[in-house]
């Protein structure tokens, strides 16, 4: 039977790796210590600073400090991937970017939702950083679209539906979406989640876009594998 419903890995997946890496985590960076000035003792600020470690909470210096590492490390830990989706908004909603979707994307999730199709999102990026990316997409952030109907707030992180590298996720999603785990196609670059969401019994299908980690031949051998929407499975 063809796929009830489809779940997407943002990064490497259906944008480039670089758009994250070298626009979104610096803009985050260089807007921090503005935001740390003017709300370091805000109500607003309040649920992003009080979910960092106590060390990192002594003070402005210390909380800077440790964002500064896990940026550099890459470390997709909820509090500040929620962070980071707070930081992102201004920059989304003074056109300084907008989220350069792989051309073939957009098409293809049209299709799928015309065709019926469930479409979801699973990301590491908190459920706010996701709904902003769809928000605004375009190549030009003067002419951004909003595509977040397509998902019909379907929308999963590490905090609602557990890491992204367990099959346990896998399943909880597959419920909230109120299909069987073995209907719903997961597409992702990182070879974990293939083979966690493969484990759960999801079809999982490896998505190989320009700019992604290498994927050694084994691992290519054993996975499907796509290098665009267009090959994708009825
Ligand atoms: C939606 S936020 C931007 C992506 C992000 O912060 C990230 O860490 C990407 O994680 P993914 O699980 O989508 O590869």
């Amino acid at each position: 039977m063809p796929t009830q419903a489809i779940l997407l890995d943002i990064e490497g997946t259906i944008c480039p790796v670089s758009f994250v890496h070298q626009i979104l985590f610096p803009y985050a960076l260089q807007a921090l210590p503005a935001v740390l000035q003017s709300q370091w003792d805000s109500p607003a600020f309040l649920p992003y600073k009080s979910a960092f470690p106590e060390g990192a909470q002594a003070s402005p210096k210390a909380f800077s400090a440790h964002v500064a590492d896990l940026t550099a490390r890459d470390v997709k830990i909820a509090y500040l991937k929620n962070l980071q989706g707070y930081l992102w908004r201004t920059g989304y909603e003074s056109k300084e970017y907008a989220t350069p979707l792989f051309a073939d994307v957009v098409p293809w999730l049209e299709q799928q939702h015309a065709a019926g199709k469930k479409l979801a999102i699973f990301s590491s990026g908190s459920v706010e950083a996701q709904k902003l990316l769809f928000q605004y997409v375009g190549e030009d952030a003067t002419k951004a679209q909003d595509i977040n109907g397509l998902f019909e707030d379907r929308y999963f992180d590490t905090v609602n539906a557990g890491p992204k590298a367990e099959k346990e996720s896998y399943g909880k999603i597959a419920e909230a979406f109120g299909v069987e785990v073995g209907d719903v196609t997961f597409y992702s670059d990182n070879v974990k989640e293939i083979d966690a969401a493969e484990a759960a019994g999801m079809v999982a299908i490896l998505v190989n876009r320009p700019g992604n980690a290498p994927v050694s031949d084994e691992d290519m051998k054993r996975m499907k594998n796509i290098t665009s929407f267009d090959q994708a499975p009825a």
